[in-house]
């Protein structure tokens, strides 16, 4: 492989250097033959990694393969994505986390790190096999019912006591069903009353996220709140932290930048579990993400085919595409307003969830003798988003049509690049 030298590039902390890629890693100095890249004007982030992203293999491979989905995640700048496991079959066992690792290896453009199911089906009745899932090949550290919240207290109780020897984490999709509305498919407000849609009130994600951080206090383990999209589920975040529970939380890009007001049109596109939220809500999330009591970015990337998409919006599939347009979106909610700095946006893009998952040679310092896995950006780029264009094998991309952020320049994996702006 040829060593790659990122000419006159800017480190998230505002400093300028050359970059010198070589063997996998960052080093001292460049052989003769390098290869040298004009980096002025672009800044090196530590590759992105993304806690929640769907990829559908094994079981529907019409909406998204390892491949495709990872050929995204690339392209979004991304070197690590952590792969949910409402599969079909659901990751449950050591086999098919092995499996799944596996297509991710064979694919070879980001890091594929299996999130194990917490139960057998994602049924929330018996514990899956945990403890084999973590001493497989696979080494899984992170358990999620994610599509699915875990109802059971019982049942989330004892996930939390299993994780604990090895460091774990179990993550929660924190949405109350019981306290939903009949056929509940938006944000429950004036405006789901007016569309005639059945709603999901915040009360219903704030419920679940204090009995989970009591349960994880309880425990003494750590608990993980995936897309978190409230007020008030912030609020309790915050207070679970200043108890000293280990407790982190999550926030998509759609839930940054999209609101209820995309609904008017009974778009399927905006159908998300769980749902856009209000100003108030909104605001409330850019606020957690910049003062740190949310951890996180995730993309919860979510393809869909349009067979599950193309129904009446109460029917239709809930979910929508994230890995290309993540970095697009928090440069243009957080960035641009001056709300988080590159180092902050390196912190909860790369650093913060690569500790959430355990991962020793991903979020690293771009410092010589880390791994090499590197963004590069160009803060100023701007494109319109077209569907059609994505990796993705979907394309339920609810940023189609939006003038953004096009930062992502290059990506490389260990040294090698896994994706090079082309059209420029
Ligand atoms: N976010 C969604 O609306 N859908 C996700 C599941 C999930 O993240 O809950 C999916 O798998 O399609
Ligand atoms: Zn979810
Ligand atoms: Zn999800």
């Amino acid at each position: 492989m040829t060593a790659t030298t990122l000419h006159g590039v800017q480190l998230p902390d505002g400093t300028r250097t050359d970059l010198h890629l070589a063997n996998g890693v960052i080093t001292e100095s460049a052989p003769a033959d390098a290869r040298i890249v004009d980096c002025h004007g672009l800044i090196a982030l530590p590759g992105l990694v993304d806690p929640h992203t769907h990829l559908r293999e094994p079981g529907r491979e019409d909406a998204e393969t390892v491949l495709s989905g990872t050929e995204a995640a690339a392209r979004g700048g991304f070197t690590a994505v952590c792969a949910m496991a409402n599969t079909q079959p659901v990751t449950d066992t050591a086999e098919k986390a092995e499996h799944v690792l596996d297509l991710g290896l064979n694919a070879g453009l980001v890091d594929v790190v299996v999130i194990g199911a917490i139960s057998k089906g994602l049924k929330g009745e018996e514990l899956a096999e945990l403890g084999l899932m973590n001493r497989s090949r696979a080494r899984v550290t992170m358990f999620s019912d994610d599509g699915m919240c875990l109802m059971n207290p019982q049942l989330m109780r004892r996930a939390l006591e299993w994780v604990r020897p090895f460091n774990g984490v179990v993550a929660q999709h924190s949405q109350d069903s019981f306290l939903a509305g009949p056929g509940a498919c938006c944000h429950e407000g004036e405006l789901s009353g007016r569309l005639g849609l059945g709603g999901w009130p915040p009360v219903a994600e704030s419920t679940i996220i204090a009995r989970d951080a009591m349960l994880a206090e309880a425990t003494g383990s750590r608990l993980h709140v995936c897309h978190i999209t409230t007020a008030e589920g912030v609020e309790v975040v915050r207070w679970a932290k200043q108890r000293g529970v280990q407790i982190t939380a999550e926030v998509t890009p759609h839930h940054l930048l999209l609101g209820t007001e995309e609904l008017t049109g009974y778009d399927t596109v905006y159908k998300v579990n769980p749902p856009l939220r209000t100003p108030e809500h909104i605001e409330a999330l850019r606020a957690a993400l910049e003062d740190g009591t949310i951890d996180v970015v995730g993309t919860d990337h979510a393809p869909h085919a349009p067979q599950d998409k193309d129904h009446a919006f109460v029917d239709a599939r809930p979910g929508m595409l994230g890995l290309e347009q993540a970095l697009s979106v928090v440069i243009e909610t957080m960035v641009k307003p001056g709300r988080l700095t590159w180092a902050q946006v390196a912190e909860r893009m790369s650093h913060a969830p690569a500790r959430l998952a355990s991962l020793a040679d991903q979020g690293r310092p771009l410092r010589v003798g880390e791994p090499a896995n590197i963004v590069l950006v160009n803060p100023d780029r701007t494109a319109t988003v077209d569907r059609a264009q994505s990796r993705s094998l979907s394309r339920n991309n609810p940023y189609h049509g939006r003038t953004l952020p096009d930062p992502v320049e290059a990506t490389f994996l260990r040294g090698r690049q896994t994706f090079a702006r082309t059209d420029s």
